[in-house]
């Protein structure tokens, strides 16, 4: 039984969330996703929608086995309880790859860190910030 994780903020869904869980699910038998809770969304724009709702939404994604919601101070924690076999991060996600497989050395956690592929597709395909801008632009006087 092979386990991955996946996580993110997931606050407007969008085919490239899909892809991303698609993807990640191919590589195991269980996807665990964890949600950024709002209060560690501090890099952009905070999710519109409350954490439980973003996390009842992925939960009920195909792809997906459970989603969780994140821990509020220490993103290891649901690592722990989770330990998964695979971490899939994000194709554009800011996190240090090595610094990941380090921490989790240092927890004694066996697990891999891998990165996701781009949605490649001939439509645009808009990130949750830019639906934001786009409703903003066609909706706000
Ligand atoms: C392995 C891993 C575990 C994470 N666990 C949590 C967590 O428990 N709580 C949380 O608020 N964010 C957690 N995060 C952070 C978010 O899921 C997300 O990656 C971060 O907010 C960056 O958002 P982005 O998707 O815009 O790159 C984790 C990230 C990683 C890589
Ligand atoms: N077009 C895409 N192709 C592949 N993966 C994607 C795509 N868009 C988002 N993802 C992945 O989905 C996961 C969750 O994305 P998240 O909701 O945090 O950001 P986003 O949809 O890019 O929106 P934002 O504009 O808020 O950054 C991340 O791992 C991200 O890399």
């Amino acid at each position: 039984m092979t386990t991955v994780v996946a996580q993110g903020t997931f606050d407007i869904l969008h085919p490239g969330h899909l892809h991303y869980l698609r993807e990640a699910g191919s590589m195991g038998d269980e996807l665990h996703v964890i949600l950024a809770r709002r209060s560690n969304v501090t890099h952009k724009e905070p999710p519109i929608l409350p954490d439980t709702q973003r996390r009842e939404m992925v939960d009920a994604l195909d792809p997906v086995t459970e989603a969780h919601l994140g821990h509020e101070s220490d993103i290891f924690v649901p690592i722990e309880r989770i330990d998964p076999d695979v971490i899939v991060l994000g194709h554009d996600q800011h996190h240090d790859d090595d610094a990941i497989r380090r921490a989790l050395a240092d927890r004694g956690i066996d697990c891999e860190v891998v990165r996701a592929t781009p949605h490649e597709t001939d439509e645009e395909v808009l990130s949750t910030g830019r639906i934001i801008d786009r409703i903003c632009e066609q909706r706000c006087g």
